[in-house]
C-alpha cells in the first residue's frame, strides 16, 4: 500500500449516466426545472453511482470519536469524559444519531480513535484503535505524531472499504470529540483567507467570554503552527484531531473507491476542506447536507463552493445533519426513478 495513498486520483464520475439521467428529467411529467435542486441532485447521484436511476436506500453512517488535548485550555463547557460517555449512548441507541440511524435503517458504525478517559466497562460492538489518550494540546506541541495521523487517515479509509463491502450507496461520516470545534476553527483559520473572529463560535454553548477565550487559544495555536499554511497534511497533524483526520481519510477513500459521501456539520466540513486541499480530485464525490449554526461553517462551505441542502440551525454533530438530509436524497431518487414520462402518462408536453 502506497503510504501516500490519499494522493491517488479519485474515480471519474460516469458522465454518460449523468447525461441519461438529465435526459430522463426532461421527460418526466412536470414543467422542466420545477423540482428545483432535487433534479440536479438525482442527476449528480446518477453520475456518481453510474446508473440512470440512482438510489440511496442503504446509507452507511460511521461515527469517529477522539479527544483533544486543547480541552485543557477551557475551550468547551463540557468535560472530556463526555466523548466516551456519548460513545456509550450511541451504542445503547439513545443518542440523536442512533434514533436517526434506526429510522433510516442505516448501519451505524462506531469507531473510537482515542479517548482521554478509559471506557470502563467496555462498549460492545465498538471498534477501538487506541491511537492515544486524545491528541496533545496544540498550543504547546503538534496535536499528533506522524504515526497517529496516518493511523487516523487509514481508519477513515478502512471504514469506507467496509461500507462498500456491505453494499452501501451513500457514506455519512460523523464525529464526536469534546473541544473539536476549537481544532476545526484553528484548521479553518490556517487554511482560509478569513479573519479568525469569523471562524470561532460557541461550539456546544460557550458564552461570549468563553468564545473570546477560545479565540485567544486558537490565535496562539495558529501563531505556533501557521507557518505550515501551504502544507495541508502538516496542518492536519499539528492542529487537527484523530476524528478530523479519519473523516478526511474517509472522504478521500470515498472518492477513490467511488462512493458518494454526504458531509455533515462544521467539523466534517473542515475535514472535507482538508481532503480537497490534499487531493482536489475528491471534490466531485462530496455532497453537503446542511449549513449549521456554528459561524465558521458558512465560510468553510463557501471555500468549497458547496451549496448545502438544509439550513436548520443545527450544531449537534455526530452525523445528525447528514442523516436528516437522507430522506430528501431518497425522495429525489424516487421521484426521478418512478415518475411517469409525458409519453407514458399521455400528458401533453409544452410546444417546443
Ligand atoms: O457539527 C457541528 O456543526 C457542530 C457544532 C458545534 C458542536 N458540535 C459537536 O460538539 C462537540 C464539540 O463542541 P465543543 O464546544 O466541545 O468544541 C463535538 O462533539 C461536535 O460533534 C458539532
Ligand atoms: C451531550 C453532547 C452530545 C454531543 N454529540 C455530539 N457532540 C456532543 C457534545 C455533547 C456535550
Amino acid at each position: 500500500m502506497n503510504p501516500n495513498w490519499w494522493q491517488n486520483p479519485a474515480r471519474t464520475p460516469d458522465a454518460a449516466a449523468g447525461e441519461r439521467a438529465r435526459a430522463r428529467q426532461q421527460q418526466l411529467t412536470k414543467p422542466r426545472g420545477s423540482l428545483g435542486r432535487l433534479e440536479q441532485l438525482a442527476i449528480d447521484l446518477a453520475a456518481l453511482q453510474g446508473r440512470e436511476r440512482p438510489g440511496v436506500e442503504a446509507p452507511w453512517i460511521a461515527i469517529f470519536a477522539g479527544d483533544h488535548g486543547v480541552a485543557a485550555e477551557g475551550v468547551s463547557p463540557y468535560p472530556q469524559a463526555v466523548t466516551g460517555q456519548m460513545l456509550r449512548n450511541f451504542a445503547a441507541g439513545g443518542a440523536a444519531i442512533a434514533v436517526l440511524a434506526r429510522q433510516l435503517g442505516a448501519e451505524l458504525e462506531l469507531i473510537d480513535l482515542g479517548c482521554a478517559v478509559p471506557l470502563d466497562p467496555p462498549i460492545a460492538g465498538l471498534r477501538q484503535l487506541h491511537l492515544g489518550p486524545g491528541t496533545a494540546n496544540f498550543v504547546e506541541a503538534p496535536a499528533m505524531t506522524e504515526a497517529q495521523l496516518h493511523g487516523a487517515l487509514e481508519a477513515g479509509r478502512d471504514s469506507v472499504t467496509r461500507a462498500l463491502a456491505a453494499g452501501a450507496q451513500l457514506y455519512i461520516g460523523g464525529e464526536m470529540g469534546i473541544a473539536n470545534t476549537t481544532a476545526a476553527s484553528a484548521l479553518a483559520c490556517a487554511l482560509l483567507d478569513c479573519p479568525l473572529a469569523a471562524l470561532v463560535g460557541p461550539g456546544t454553548g460557550l458564552d461570549a467570554a468563553g468564545v473570546a477565550r477560545k479565540a485567544t487559544v486558537i490565535e496562539r495555536a495558529v501563531a505556533l503552527h501557521g507557518g505550515h499554511a501551504g502544507e495541508p497534511l502538516e496542518l492536519l497533524r499539528r492542529l487537527g484531531g484523530f476524528e478530523i483526520a479519519a473523516l478526511a481519510g474517509a472522504y478521500l477513500a470515498c472518492a477513490q473507491q467511488g462512493l458518494a459521501a454526504l458531509v455533515d456539520g462544521f467539523i466534517c466540513s473542515v475535514a472535507a476542506l482538508l481532503a480537497v486541499r490534499l487531493n482536489p480530485s475528491c471534490r466531485d464525490w462530496l455532497l453537503f447536507a446542511h449549513r449549521g449554526a456554528e459561524p465558521g461553517h458558512r465560510h468553510v462551505l463557501e471555500a468549497l463552493a458547496a451549496e448545502p441542502l438544509l439550513e436548520l440551525g443545527l450544531r449537534l454533530g455526530e452525523g445528525s445533519g447528514a442523516a436528516l438530509a437522507v430522506p430528501l436524497l431518497q425522495l429525489a431518487c424516487r421521484l426521478h426513478g418512478e415518475m411517469a414520462t409525458f409519453a407514458e402518462a399521455a400528458v401533453a408536453d409544452a410546444g417546443r
